[in-house]
């Protein structure tokens, strides 16, 4: 049985039952539910604090897990990346009260307020600077203005609660995570490990590629595949009107409105964009 563990709560939650659930496993429907077997793929699922999910499978008690990058490597705990999964996008920076024009240099001799302490520390000593680390659980944004802190380190997202706070990021982001997939470091190659990889995979895989379906002039249809090459080649199948074809190539989700124009400007009709739900190449 394959022991895989899932953020029970927060910002990563969600989206990973969801993406789990549309590889095909069984997912909790009680929130408050810590363990769900999904005994027709063989997998365990244990629900549990995305900050702690590092330590579970970096101690070999469970073989996977959903975490982010920034809590990976702020946990210190021996695990690797298996697969990258295309939500949760954070970057994690400093930060500090707007109106000065702030550096990292600036944070020598500072109090700085995080809850990713590990991560803060690798980056000031990689940069020579000496602050004071205070750590705090969440909600840190708010520490400079109740004076415990000159300045924070955290996760921003849409940069919308530092602006609530003013206060300006500055410096390069110190990590740019998102949801991932890890094992234990150096852990063995399992086929149970390879199947669910594999079906997140096509997941991920899908959500960044849409099908694209169009009829096309015989005549115009070396220019309409320059623009829609698929993955290996485009499908083209016979209509019933000898001088039209209709394609079907995947494209990139975040280029299809772009060669939607291009393929009406060179003759193409009845142009159709449709979701991949998951996918294996
Ligand atoms: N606003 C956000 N946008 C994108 N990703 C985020 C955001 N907030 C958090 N994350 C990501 O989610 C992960 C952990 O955040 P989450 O809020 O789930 O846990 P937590 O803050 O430790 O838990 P809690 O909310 O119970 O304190 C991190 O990988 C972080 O990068
Ligand atoms: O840039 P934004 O889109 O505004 O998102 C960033 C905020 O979201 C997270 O907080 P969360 O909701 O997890 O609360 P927490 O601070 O208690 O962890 C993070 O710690 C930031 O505070
Ligand atoms: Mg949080």
């Amino acid at each position: 049985m394959l022991r895989v563990a899932v953020p029970n709560k927060g910002a990563l939650a969600g989206p990973a039952s969801e993406m789990l659930g549309e590889a095909g496993y069984r997912q909790r429907h009680e929130q408050r539910d810590l363990t769900v077997l999904d005994p027709n793929n063989e997998v365990e699922f244990f629900f549990l604090r995305p900050k702690d999910i590092p330590i579970y499978v970096g101690s070999g008690e469970l073989d996977l897990g959903i975490t982010g990058r920034d809590l990976a490597l702020d946990s210190g705990a021996p695990v690797e990346e298996v697969l990258a999964l295309g939500f949760g996008g954070s970057t994690f920076r400093y930060a500090a009260p707007a109106g000065q024009d702030w550096k990292p240099a600036d944070l020598q001799g500072k109090r700085l307020a995080t809850s990713y302490p590990n991560l803060v520390r690798d980056d000031l000593a990689r940069q020579g600077v000496e602050a004071e680390v205070i750590r705090l659980d969440g909600a840190v944004e708010i520490s400079i203005q109740l004076g415990v802190a000159d300045a924070i380190a955290d996760v921003v997202g849409s940069g919308r609660t530092l602006r609530q706070h003013n206060l300006v990021a500055f410096g390069d982001p110190i990590c740019v995570s998102e949801a991932v997939l890890v094992q234990r470091a150096g852990s063995d190659a399992q086929k149970a490990k390879s199947q669910l990889t594999a079906r997140l995979q096509g997941v991920v895989f899908a959500q960044q590629y849409m099908m694209l379906d169009y009829d096309c002039p015989r005549t115009l249809l070396d220019k309409a595949v320059a623009i829609t090459p698929g993955l290996e080649s485009p499908t083209v199948a016979r209509l019933a009107d000898p001088d039209w074809v209709a394609v079907r190539a995947m494209v990139p989700r975040k280029k299809v409105n772009q060669i939607m124009d291009e393929l009406a400007e060179v003759g193409a009709k009845a142009v159709l964009a449709s979701d991949i739900r998951s996918c294996r190449l």
